[in-house]
């Protein structure tokens, strides 16, 4: 992969939700997914790659009692960062990991790819593509898709109150890419309401570039995405 210098490009997983809506009443990142927990297929695409990352981070909740038996080979070299500094809502796991990676020596100009442990279909060529359209850049950017159906707007009642123009809208995924220091003043000043990196950026008055994404790169939400990802799991062979 063509690619930032590997010692200036970190990678933060947060991992540390609480999976409600997919309605399991366990954390959806340590079910099971074509026979491993499903957080174990987000770390093998950033594997994919490690040559090139100097930190492959995940971010779990303090006192996390599953990780540990759900990821027995985690972390597996020096590379590899098990953070226990997960947080409330999804910022501040970020801004936590953020400021442990600051702990172990990252600096402000580096880069880092944020990404959610429950997009677990992520495809090593969509982390390329994201690196080699941001590394340049001056400000970052993230995958994301061209909305590909008709968007309308709702009234509380649910009901239509428009048509919404969809040429121009985007569905945010992840990773994104931004410098560390600028995401760290970004999601301090941001705080916990924000959700996604480049909202936080785009509130600095910079605006982060769009990458396209993938629509197999979904974040599994719901009971029914366990079964799609389940299915493309299993196409791909994976185990
Ligand atoms: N306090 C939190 C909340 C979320 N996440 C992580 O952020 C990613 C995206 O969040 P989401 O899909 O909303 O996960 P959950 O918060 O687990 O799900 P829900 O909102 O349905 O409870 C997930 O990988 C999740 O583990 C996190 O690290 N810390
Ligand atoms: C970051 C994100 O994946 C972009 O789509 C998403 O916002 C995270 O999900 P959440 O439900 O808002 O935590």
């Amino acid at each position: 992969m063509h690619a930032p210098n590997p010692t200036h490009l970190h990678v933060l997983i947060p991992c540390a939700g609480n999976g409600s809506r997919a309605g399991a009443g366990t954390p959806k990142q340590y079910r099971r997914l074509a026979g491993r927990p499903l957080v174990a297929h987000t770390l093998e695409a950033f594997r994919a790659v490690t040559d090139r990352l100097a930190t492959l981070a995940l971010v779990v909740a303090p006192g996390d009692a599953e990780v540990a038996s759900a990821l027995p080979a985690f972390p597996r070299d020096a590379n590899e960062r098990l953070l226990q500094v997960g947080g409330i809502t999804r910022a501040a796991s970020v801004r936590n990991g953020l400021q442990a990676l600051r702990r172990l020596g990252a600096k402000p100009s580096d880069w880092v790819l944020v990404h959610d442990a429950a997009r677990c279909l992520l495809a090593p060529s969509q982390i390329e593509a994201l690196v080699a359209a941001c590394e340049h850049d001056a400000v970052g950017g993230l995958l994301a898709l061209r909305v590909a159906d008709t968007l309308k707007a709702a009234t509380p009642e649910g009901r239509v109150q428009s048509t919404l123009t969809r040429a121009d809208k985007w569905l945010a995924q992840t990773p994104q890419m931004f410098r560390l220091g600028i995401l760290q003043d970004a999601l301090e000043k941001a705080g916990d309401a924000v959700t996604d990196e480049a909202g936080a950026i785009e509130a600095l008055g910079l605006s982060p570039l769009l990458v396209n994404g993938s629509s197999l790169n979904i974040k599994v939400t719901y009971p029914e995405d366990f079964e799609l990802a389940e299915a493309v799991l299993r196409a791909r062979g994976s185990r």
